[in-house]
Order: structure tokens, then C-alpha cells, then sequence
């Protein structure tokens, strides 16, 4: 803008503005720039183009104003009519142009002679002229026109020179127009540009308000963990000050203990030098005991080998006890009998109640001396003369002769023990209990109990469900398993089996099977080369502990009572037989071994009168296979004592009931027999009671294998 001629004064004003306007920084150069375009187009406005069609400068030679020119230089035209001249309009043409013109200067001769032609009133014209006036109102006028023509002239010249003037501005002002519209241009251009700077920029500060924004919140969200963070380290603080705290105290605890230990430390010191010297002179022994240790050690040898020996020995002293142990048995007696008396029962005394059946007399809640002279009145005559053995029985009964004098009977027998009513079941066991080491020691063992219907024959083997009224069955079962656990030390290692078959009306029954009584047919097959002897279609169960022996006499037990319902006291009226069959293996010496244990609880022993079987032929039935049964073990018994006193070829009628032929292998050879004779204590069974006491006898005096029994009776009354 500086570069181009400025004829307006506030462009002018505004250049030198401009160029006063110090050096300034780009932003407020933007500003700067949008300011000066504001500033600007309002001078450009004033100074906008001319319009074509409004350009009043022309050459003058093609101008209206140049053909006025034109007639000016040609001289007047003539002078027809006198008329005015067009002066108001080209006075008033240039009144209008004035402004564009130089300022008029006082007293130039184009202002004196205009005013004072128009506006002076022509003297001459009056209706009185003449020719003379004429005359001199014509060169008057010519003198006008004259100095019209001058002054148009020097008008002209002037406009001309005015015109040129005015082209000179005109080109001027059109290029400062073209210079002015390319800084228009490059000003919009650069207004655009700041604009879009400024949306730019806009945007540019709305994201950093954003971003200010995030950065605030998440400073604010820092400010809030740390405080948190502050209030925690001060809880932190706080409990590590009371740490310390505690930390100081056990310091200075420490300090205490530490300043006891080095006068402890002290002492040790003095200690371990003292045990230094002891270690040196132990270190001395030591040699010597590894001396004395090399001779142990020698010694140990020998005594290891002394101990292999003495093994040896021991297998063989085994051998030699299970002989000597055999002959002890066979010495007593291959078949032996005890005797063994129940206790009065509550339910054995006049008025007693049906439901204290089965208990004790002694604890009813009546009193002692009640129950006792109640006893006495139901009780038998019954003696127990061997305080010392326990050997012998003595039964009396008194009766009135047909003269009426009182008659006292008495019979004595002995056995091998007589057990009293209060006798326990571990004392009972406890002379069975050899037999069970025999049954372990390879030899068949087959233990009855022997008694009329209620004289305590189950109890004896089976007994109650504690420990204490355990009966023979699970005392003897564990007395095996005990002393085939004692004799694996010896080397010998052991395997069993059980089973438990009932004979009802010489029909053998399983008592493990299901429960098909009477319908299964079931033989008994015997192996004379190995002793062993089946039973055919019956259930052997392997055993190896007692627990499980007494739960398969539960099973058993549960099988004859759901039998019984269906036949009434069908266990009274049966046999039962609980074989535990055992068979050891010694690796050591190479010995193997068999053996049996029977344990048979036998059907009620009563005679048939006294069985009540009457007119009922069951029961008679029942009855008849029981003696038949019981008749046939007493002729099996009697049959095998006469051979063992050496007739050789006496016949055993094993093959007379099912109960001899299947306990055959267990009444022969060396095996062991045990009868318990169970006795009732009433006065009213008295007569079953010697029955019984007498088929006793008979068993008891009977030998079988080697050895004979020793015994004696009271009196010869057996
Ligand atoms: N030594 C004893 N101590 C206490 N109670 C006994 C004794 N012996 C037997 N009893 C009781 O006597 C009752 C009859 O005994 P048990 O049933 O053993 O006789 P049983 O001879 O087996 O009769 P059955 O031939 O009918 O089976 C039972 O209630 C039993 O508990």
C-alpha cells in the first residue's frame, strides 16, 4: 500500500498508520491483518472502481467536452440567434465536478469573466435601439462572445489540462485499484486462512480443554488414591509405631536375655572346655569300645548263629510239644465229658412272670431271701462233693417206701469237671481251650453239648451277646485264630473255613444257605486218605477273623428262628453242627497240617413221655429221629471205646444216624471228643437229669486211640 500514490487523505492518514505501527509477533500480525483488512475496506470502499459507464475521462478529442473544445479553437460559430449561452450547464457541469478538480484560485480569469457575462442585464436591449445600437449591441456582444470564446479557450485548456491531470489519477487510482484488490485478494485469502487457523485452533484448544479436562479428573482421582494411600501409610505409621513399640520392648527383652546368655555363654565356654576334655577321653574309650566292638561283633556272630540254632531247635521243640501236647490229650482222655449245672432261672420259679423267662433268679427285684427259699422249694437234690477237682455230682431224692418210711436215693458220677450253677463260661472254656491248640495242631476236635430241651445247652455253646455269656462257638473260634496268629512265628501260616449245617428229622439242613429247609437233599462225602469230610450243595465260607465267625452264627441264628415260626421250637428239636475247618502250611520245616473243630449243639435229650409228643405225630416223629440220633452217637461212642481195648474189628455204626456218619472223621482215630452234659437244677427234671447223667457215663468211660482214661466213680451206681 505504501508503494502506491495515495490522493486520499485517509489513505494516506492510514498508510503512514500503518507504517508507524511497530514490528509485532505473528499472532498479532493475524490480528493485525484482519484489523487493517477491517480498516481498510472502508477507505477502498470510497476508492471502490469507477464504473465504466461512469467514467466521465475520456480523451478529450472524443469527449463532448472536446468538441465544445473544438468549436472553441475553430472560432465562433455564427451568430443567428442570440441566445444564451449553455454556461449554467457547463457552470453547473463543473460545480459538479469540482470536487474532483483542483481547488479555484482566487482571481484566475476564468472565475471573474463567467459571473459577470450571465448575470449582468444587456444594457442595449430597449425598444428604442437603431441600427447604431444594433451595432454596438453586436460587437458588444462579439466582445462578449470574444471573451466568451477566450474564456472557453482558457477553460478549455485548463479542462484539458485538468483532463490529463485526471487520467494521470485515474491510472493511478486503477492500478492502486489492482494493487488494492490483489491485497483485497491476498487478504481474504489470508483472512481464510487465519480463520481456518482460528477453527483450527479452536479445536486445537477445545481437545486441550478436553484433555485438561481428563488430565484434571484423573489429577483429582491421584488425589484421592493418594490421600487414601496417605491415610494408610499413616495407619501404617501408627501400627509400625506401636511394632517398633513392641519392637523396642522385646530389644530390650533381647538385650536382658543376650546379656544372660553371655554369662551363660561364659559358662558353657568353661563347659565345653571341660567337655573337650571329657570328649578327648571318651574318644580314648571309644577306640577302645571299637575294639570291644570288632570282638561284639564276633561275638554277635556267633550268637546269630547260636539263634538260628536255637530256631531250629524251637521248630523242632514245636514238633515235639504238639506230640507231647497230643499225648497230654490222649493221657486225659480222647473223649472227655463235663458236666455242667444251670442256675435257677426266674422263669423256673412258681408264679413267675413269662417275660423274665431266661433271667437269673438272683436278679429279680424281689428280695434275696424270697427268691431264695423259692429256689429251694423247685430245686433238685443236687451235691458237688469234689471241692478240690471239681470232679463229681452226687444226685439224691427222697421218696416214702410203700410202709411209709422215708427212702433217700442217691447216685454219685464222676467226669472229667463239674461245673456248679454259678460256674462262668470263661471258666467253663478255659477246659476247652486245649483242645482248640489240638484242632490247630492238625487234629479233628468235636465238642456236643448234651442235655434235655431248656438245660442250657445253646447257652453253653453259643451263650448271650456279651463278652462275658459268650459262648464256646466264638470262645473257641478265637482261642484258633489267637494261636494261629501266635504260630506264624514259628513259621507256619494258616487258612479257614467254616460252615454250620443243621440235622432236623435226619435231614441235614444248611443253616448259610438260603433257607430252603428240608427241600435241598444235601450227602456226606468223606475222604479217608486226607480225613476231610464235604457235605455236598452247603455254603463253606473262608474265614479270617472271629468277627466275622460270629456274624455267620447271627446268620445262622436268624435262619432257624425264621424256621421256627414256620415249625415250633424247631431249634430244641434239631442238631446243630458249627465246623470250622483249618489247614496250616509251616515253609520253614515243610509240615503241613488239618484239622477240625465241631461244635455241635444237640436236640433236646428228653424221653418221648416227657417230650409232650402225645398223639401229635410230628413231635413223635421229631422225638424218635432225636433218641434214634442220640442212641446211635452213644452206640458210635460205646463202639469205639470196646475197640480201643483192642478188639480191632469191632464195627462203628457211624452209618446209624446222619449226626455220627457226619461227625465219623471227628469221633475216630485221635481225634478229640468233648461232651458238655448240660443239667437242669429242678427237682421236676430230676428223672431227665440221671438219663442224662447215665448216657455221660457211658461216653465218659469209653477210650478211644491210644491212651485210656484214668477216672473214678464215687460209687459204682453209673
Ligand atoms: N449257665 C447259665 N447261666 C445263666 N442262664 C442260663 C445258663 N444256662 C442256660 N441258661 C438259660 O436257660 C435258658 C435255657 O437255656 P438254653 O436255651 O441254652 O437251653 P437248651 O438246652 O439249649 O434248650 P433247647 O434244647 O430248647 O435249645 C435260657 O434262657 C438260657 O439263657
Amino acid at each position: 500500500m505504501s508503494r502506491l500514490p495515495r490522493p486520499n487523505p485517509d489513505i494516506d492518514r492510514h498508510h503512514q498508520l500503518s507504517s508507524s505501527v511497530p514490528t509485532m509477533n505473528s499472532t498479532n500480525l493475524k490480528r493485525k491483518a484482519v484489523d487493517d483488512g477491517a480498516t481498510d475496506v472502508q477507505p477502498r470502499k470510497r476508492l471502490a472502481p469507477i464504473p465504466e459507464s461512469k467514467q466521465p475521462l475520456q480523451d478529450s478529442k472524443t469527449g463532448p467536452n472536446i468538441n465544445i473544445t473544438k468549436r472553441t479553437t475553430t472560432g465562433p460559430p455564427p451568430l443567428t440567434r442570440p441566445r444564451g449561452p449553455p454556461l449554467s450547464t457547463a457552470t453547473t457541469r463543473r460545480t459538479t465536478r469540482a470536487t474532483s478538480a483542483p481547488p479555484t484560485r482566487p482571481g484566475s480569469s476564468a472565475s471573474t469573466s463567467r459571473p459577470t457575462v450571465t448575470r449582468r442585464p444587456i444594457a442595449g436591449r430597449t425598444p428604442s435601439g437603431s441600427g447604431a445600437t444594433n451595432d454596438q449591441r453586436f460587437n458588444a456582444l462579439q466582445q462578449q462572445v470574444t471573451s466568451i470564446e477566450t474564456a472557453r479557450a482558457a477553460d478549455a485548456a485548463r479542462l484539458a489540462a485538468d483532463m490529463e491531470a485526471e487520467r494521470a489519477k485515474l491510472s493511478e487510482l486503477q492500478e492502486n485499484h489492482l494493487a488494492l484488490s490483489r491485497e483485497l485478494a491476498a487478504a481474504k485469502t489470508q483472512d481464510i486462512d487465519r480463520r481456518r487457523e482460528l477453527a483450527d485452533a479452536s479445536e486445537e484448544i477445545d481437545q486441550l480443554k478436553k484433555k485438561h479436562a481428563n488430565i484434571v479428573m484423573d489429577l483429582e482421582m491421584d488425589l484421592k488414591k493418594k490421600d487414601r494411600e496417605n491415610r494408610e501409610l499413616k495407619e501404617d505409621l501408627r501400627m509400625a509405631k506401636s511394632d517398633l513399640e513392641r519392637e523396642r520392648e522385646t530389644v530390650s527383652t533381647l538385650k536382658a536375655t543376650v546379656s544372660h546368655q553371655s554369662t551363660a555363654q561364659i559358662t558353657f565356654t568353661t563347659q565345653i572346655t571341660a567337655l573337650q576334655a571329657q570328649v578327648t577321653a571318651l574318644q580314648t574309650a571309644l577306640d577302645m569300645s571299637s575294639n570291644q566292638k570288632s570282638n561284639t561283633e564276633l561275638k554277635l556272630e556267633t550268637a546269630q548263629k547260636r539263634i538260628e540254632e536255637l530256631e531250629q531247635e524251637t521248630r523242632q521243640a514245636e514238633t515235639l510239644r504238639r506230640k507231647l501236647h497230643n499225648m497230654v490229650q490222649e493221657l486225659k482222655g480222647n473223649i472227655r465229658v463235663f458236666c455242667r449245672v444251670r442256675p435257677i432261672l426266674a422263669s423256673d420259679l412258681p408264679f413267675s412272670s413269662h417275660s423274665s423267662s431266661g433271667s437269673d433268679c438272683g436278679s429279680r427285684s424281689s428280695s434275696p431271701d424270697d427268691t431264695q427259699r423259692l429256689a429251694e422249694t423247685v430245686k433238685a437234690d443236687i451235691v458237688y462233693p469234689d471241692k478240690l477237682d471239681h470232679r463229681e455230682i452226687v444226685v439224691s431224692s427222697s421218696s416214702e417206701s410203700a410202709t411209709g418210711q422215708e427212702r433217700k436215693d442217691e447216685w454219685a458220677f464222676a467226669f472229667d469237671k463239674v461245673f456248679e450253677p454259678h460256674s462262668t463260661q470263661s471258666e467253663v472254656f478255659e477246659e476247652i481251650s486245649q483242645l482248640a491248640q489240638s484242632c490247630t495242631d492238625g487234629y479233628n476236635v468235636c465238642v456236643f453239648a448234651y442235655g434235655q430241651t431248656g438245660s442250657g445247652k445253646s447257652f453253653t455253646m453259643e451263650g448271650g451277646p456279651t463278652d462275658a455269656t459268650a459262648g464256646m462257638i466264638p470262645r473257641a473260634v478265637e482261642q484258633v485264630f489267637e494261636v494261629a496268629d501266635e504260630l506264624k512265628k514259628k513259621g507256619w501260616e494258616y487258612t479257614m473255613e467254616g460252615q454250620m449245617l443243621e440235622i432236623y428229622n435226619e435231614t441235614i439242613n444248611d443253616l448259610l444257605g438260603k433257607g430252603e429247609f428240608d427241600k435241598k437233599k444235601h450227602e456226606i462225602k468223606h475222604d479217608f486218605k486226607t480225613g476231610r469230610t464235604t457235605v455236598t450243595d452247603v455254603n463253606v465260607l473262608p474265614l479270617s477273623s472271629p468277627s466275622q465267625v460270629r456274624s455267620l452264627l447271627a446268620l445262622a441264628q436268624s435262619r432257624r428262628t425264621v424256621a421256627s415260626t414256620l415249625m415250633n421250637e424247631r431249634s430244641s428239636r434239631s442238631h446243630s453242627v458249627f465246623t470250622l475247618r483249618i489247614r496250616g502250611e509251616n515253609k520253614m520245616t515243610g509240615e503241613t497240617c488239618e484239622g477240625s473243630l465241631n461244635l455241635v449243639d444237640l436236640a433236646g435229650s428228653e424221653r418221648l413221655e416227657k417230650s409232650g409228643a402225645g398223639s401229635d405225630k410230628e413231635r413223635l416223629r421229631e422225638t424218635q429221629a432225636i433218641n434214634k440220633s442220640l442212641s446211635a452217637l452213644g452206640d458210635v461212642i460205646a463202639a469205639l471205646g470196646e475197640k480201643g481195648e483192642g478188639k480191632g474189628d469191632k464195627h462203628i455204626p457211624y452209618r446209624n444216624s446222619k449226626l455220627t456218619y457226619l461227625l465219623q472223621n471227628s469221633l475216630s482215630g485221635n481225634s478229640k471228643t468233648l461232651m458238655v452234659l448240660n443239667l437242669s437244677p429242678l427237682a421236676t427234671h430230676l428223672n431227665e437229669s440221671l438219663c442224662s447223667l447215665r448216657f455221660a457215663t457211658k461216653v465218659n468211660n469209653t477210650t478211644i486211640g491210644t491212651a485210656k482214661k484214668q477216672l473214678r466213680a464215687a460209687n459204682g451206681s453209673a
